[in-house]
């Protein structure tokens, strides 16, 4: 499998794995050793964040020498953003919220991505283009389990993966629900375990993970 299938959509990114491990890199050098820890975990996706100057040199170098996992780029805020991700190799985009400007920017990428929506109105915004699997962030902040399941009913055709303060306690909540595909979460990668290089630990969080 390579990290770029080109026929990939947006509702096979929900497939990928239980949880698509968000990740913040201060060092490009962590990427892949990162990447290749949440490989053997069996945890087949990474979403890098582009919250930091190394992010797009670490979507670079995972997206070269990591071909057993597909890499996403996440924090897409800008339209400029979506450019640069596709440039550097990224096979998916996710973006915390949905602007105009910003899925024009995705889509003109021609990558699948996973748009941003907190509330029923931005959810059928984005429903009304055709995008129907969707970043539900933040996920706990904004009603978490109770609210995916109540929006279910009006909107049954729409599919998320939330994110934002979801832990390996809650997760088997969000993924017991008919419109959850998988979850996002930045417990895969501690910050600790990167700046020390305990990949045996990222490993060990991954499978935990690739269980759930
Ligand atoms: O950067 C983005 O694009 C975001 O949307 C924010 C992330 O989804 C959360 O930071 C996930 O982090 P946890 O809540 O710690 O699991």
């Amino acid at each position: 499998m390579t990290n770029a299938p080109a026929h990939a959509t947006a509702a096979d990114l929900l497939a990928l794995s239980p949880v698509i491990p968000v990740v913040v890199v201060d060092d490009a050098a962590h990427a892949v050793p990162l990447a290749e820890a949440l490989l053997r975990g069996g945890v087949r996706v990474i979403e890098l964040t582009l919250r930091t100057p190394a992010a797009l040199a670490a979507i670079e170098r995972v997206a070269a020498e990591v071909p057993g996992i597909v890499i996403g780029a996440g924090t897409v805020t800008a339209p400029e953003h979506a450019e640069q991700a596709a440039k550097a190799g990224a096979a998916f985009l996710v973006t915390p919220g949905s602007t105009d400007r910003v899925l024009d920017a995705a889509e003109d990428t021609g990558l699948p991505f996973l748009p941003g929506a907190a509330t029923v109105s931005e959810a059928m915004r984005l429903a009304e283009r055709g995008l129907t699997s969707l970043k539900f962030f933040p996920a706990e902040a904004a009603g978490g389990v109770d609210y995916l399941k109540s929006i279910g009913g009006p909107l049954p055709g729409l599919r998320f993966c939330p994110t934002g303060g979801i832990t390996p306690a809650t997760a088997p909540d969000y993924l017991a629900l008919p419109n959850v595909g998988c979850v996002g979460g930045s417990w895969l990668a501690p910050k600790d375990a990167l700046a020390a290089g305990d990949w045996a630990r990222v490993e060990e969080l991954a499978r935990a993970a690739s269980a759930l």
